[in-house]
């Protein structure tokens, strides 16, 4: 007991289910900026609130539950505490963190525990990037996806995380307090009230792109130099994508005006004639079939009509736009590939898939947006985020 007194910290592995990972992979790979430090990227709740993407906190919210309670009961300080911040946090090649605690600075001091799941794993999806604390047991942890590690955020837990070699590390992280005034439910209720409001009566679901900055990588982050890539345009690319703006745009249009533009997806020298209102929206369909393909039902899909060849002009165009939008390519590759040299390629793809794909999307959006209407009362009333069982 002596050792948990010094190092208050608890390891559980698979305390997600292998689903959850994922689908918190499908949110962050569709809706991440670019994040606080060079090299990171985050999806944030208050984010997915600002973007149009209210129900996309559903997810986390029995996630969050879980994990509450787990910290709880092992610390021994129930009913005491509120979730600072909840966040996906992705680091990508060259980041990482030397010895630490999470309290370690001014506006930081509100923090009394941390909770870190892994989302993806050491050596399959990233190397690089182990977890170390300074003293105590364990002493190293090698991510694994579904494992969370729970700590205080004070000296007692000192600990650092190796520099990223390739890849992309995922996490979901949180952070716990005792000072109500930092309770982050009571803040997201507050923006979700007023969203959900102006939502309801536009009535749509399909994401809003933030401002144009915030999907901006470039090498040196606090720079003016523009030498970088759109994140949303890169993560199509990467898994072997490219999109056509629907309409005429002029080359060297600014780039927070691309963002909002309708597009059509292309593979290849193949689009498909369907329109997506904006880059983000085909970001989501893409990375849902990603989570979702070996699942969806695709032998009655029919196909004809809308699978169509690119002209040249096509082609050209959308040349011209990558250059504006990934004007340094190699960098790509070498911040979200694992294995930069291989050929970009998504391993599962077809027409058939992505049609399918579009329909299960929409069918999975509905759903949440059904359920965070159905909640947001309670939460109101409440001034807390919980699951509610219908019915109750
Ligand atoms: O991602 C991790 O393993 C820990 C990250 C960390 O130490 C932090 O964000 O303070
Ligand atoms: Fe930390």
């Amino acid at each position: 007991m002596a050792d948990l007194d010094e190092h208050p910290r608890l390891f559980i592995s698979n305390f997600l289910s292998i689903d959850e990972c994922k689908e918190l992979e499908f949110i962050h790979k569709s809706c991440s900026t670019v994040g606080y430090r060079p090299n990171v990227f985050s999806t944030t709740l208050s984010h997915l609130i600002a973007t149009n993407s209210s129900h996309l906190i559903i997810p986390f919210i029995p996630i969050r539950e879980r994990l509450k309670d787990k910290l709880e009961e092992f610390f021994g300080c129930e009913y005491e505490l509120f979730i600072e911040f909840t966040g996906l946090i992705s680091w990508t090649k060259g980041s990482s963190i030397g010895w630490h605690s999470d309290d370690n600075r001014p506006y930081l001091k509100q923090r009394d525990y941390a909770a870190v799941c892994y989302l993806n794993c050491y050596e399959t999806d990233f190397s690089g990037g182990l977890f170390h604390f300074l003293d105590g047991e364990p002493t190293s942890i090698m991510p694994m996806a579904g494992d969370v590690v729970m700590y205080t955020a004070d000296q007692r837990n000192i600990h650092s995380v190796d520099e990223i070699i390739d890849g992309e590390r995922l996490t979901l992280t949180l952070w716990f307090s005792r000072d109500s005034s930092h309770d982050e439910d009571a803040k997201l209720i507050s923006l979700l009230s007023q969203n959900l409001l102006h939502d309801k009566m536009a009535d749509s679901s399909l994401p809003w792109p933030a401002s144009s900055s915030m999907y901006w990588f470039s090498v040196e982050q606090a720079s003016e130099q523009q030498l970088g890539f759109n994140i949303c345009w890169a993560r199509l690319q990467v898994l072997g994508y490219d999109i056509c703006l629907s309409q005429d745009v002029d080359c060297d249009s600014d780039v927070s005006e691309l963002l909002i533009k309708p597009v059509r997806l292309v593979r290849g020298n193949e689009m498909l004639e369907q329109e997506f209102v904006n880059i983000l929206h085909v970001l989501q369909v893409v990375h849902f079939y990603r989570w979702k393909a070996s699942t969806l039902q695709t032998r009655e899909v029919n196909i004809d009509k809308k699978i169509t060849k690119l002209s040249e002009m096509q082609k050209q165009k959308i040349n011209g736009l990558k250059s504006v939008v990934l004007n340094d390519a190699g960098l790509v590759a070498r911040v979200f590939c694992r294995f930069p040299s291989e050929e970009i390629v998504c391993i599962h793809f077809d027409w058939k898939g992505i049609v399918a794909a579009v329909k299960a999307w929409e069918d999975y959006t509905s759903t949440l947006i059904k359920q965070i209407h159905f909640l947001l009362p309670y939460w109101t009333t409440h001034q807390s985020m919980y699951n509610v069982q219908v019915g109750e």
